[in-house]
């Protein structure tokens, strides 16, 4: 008898996601794929041994001189507005349209989108070069999607991420990047589908640069999957939300959770990541 129970049909939707979130995990190891990451100075430690532990190979270059001879070498750019000023912006934009003309996929961070008119002008111009993908905070992308200031506290999110679904679609829809928007559950969309990746701990949020670090990742996991974004997003989004489940087992708290979520990331296997994964749709 077919059981169509929602718990059933949950079940069914992460039994499909285990087997292509750990394909991405073990490609990615496989290729070790150059991440140019142009980012903020709080989170440049956390992002790079993030990707270091995933199997990645981060780059933290950002000078606008190197753009036109390192950035076609990367396998994907990473750029994050955290600490923003006007002389970062033009290396920022370079980077971005380097990178299209080279075909390689590209993410942004529009860290804290929302808590200035300078920030929210660059972050539109950003968008305007067409990302790959988009992952910000429900704060950062409901400012994105009304092109409007406020309703952030700073670089943190005012709100949950389910506020943010709706936004989201639509920032895909105009801006036709995918849109990924984090907090207990991180949603995922094209602009038509939705999935809900609901991995993580509530204590990475008390750990600065754990967004910024999924982003990158999630610039790695496109980088080894380019014509599946949507499917390499999520799949980065359930990865990292798993290493924070089992690191958070031997977590004291937010500084030992840093230590043990690196830790995690690198050893994840297989049968956990298939166990753990738990990707649903929502439309
Ligand atoms: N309540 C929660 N439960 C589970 N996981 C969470 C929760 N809140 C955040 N996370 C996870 O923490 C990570 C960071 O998400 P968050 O929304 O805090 O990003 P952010 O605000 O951009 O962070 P930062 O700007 O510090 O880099 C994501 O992997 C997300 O899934
Ligand atoms: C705390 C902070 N301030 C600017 S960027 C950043 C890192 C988290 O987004
Ligand atoms: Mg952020």
């Amino acid at each position: 008898m077919v059981d169509n129970t929602d718990e059933a049909q949950e079940h069914q939707h992460s039994t499909e996601w285990g087997p292509i979130v750990w394909t991405h995990l073990s490609t990615l190891r496989q290729r070790s794929p150059l991440v140019q990451c142009i980012t903020n100075f709080v989170s440049m430690d956390l992002m790079a041994n993030t990707l270091l532990s995933a199997g990645a190979s981060p780059a933290m270059i950002h000078s606008l001189q190197e753009i036109p001879e390192f950035t076609p070498r990367a396998d994907a750019l990473c750029v994050n507005v955290g600490t923003l000023t006007a002389d970062w912006l033009p290396a920022m934009k370079s980077a971005a349209q380097v990178a299209a003309q080279s075909g390689k996929p590209w993410v942004l961070d529009p860290v804290a989108a929302g808590a200035s008119g300078f920030r929210l002008k660059a972050c539109l111009e950003l968008v305007g070069l067409r990302p790959t993908v988009i992952r910000g905070n429900g704060s950062e992308i409901i400012a994105l999607s009304k092109a409007s200031v406020g309703h952030t506290k700073g670089v943190d999110s005012s709100y949950e991420s389910t506020d943010a679904v709706e936004p989201a679609r639509s920032l895909a829809q105009t801006s036709g990047s995918i849109v990924a928007v984090s907090g207990a559950v991180d949603f995922v969309t094209d602009g038509q589908r939705v999935v809900g990746a609901r991995n993580g701990v509530a204590m990475m949020q008390k750990i600065t640069a754990t967004g910024c670090s999924v982003t990158a990742l999630i610039a790695a996991f496109v980088a080894i999957d380019p014509l599946h974004a949507f499917e390499a997003t999520a799949s980065a989004l359930s990865i990292f939300g798993i290493a924070g489940e089992i690191g958070m087992e031997l977590a004291k708290g937010p500084a030992s959770l840093r230590m043990h979520l690196i830790d995690s990331l690198h050893g994840l296997d297989q049968a956990t990541v298939t166990r753990r994964v738990n990707i649903i749709s929502v439309s």
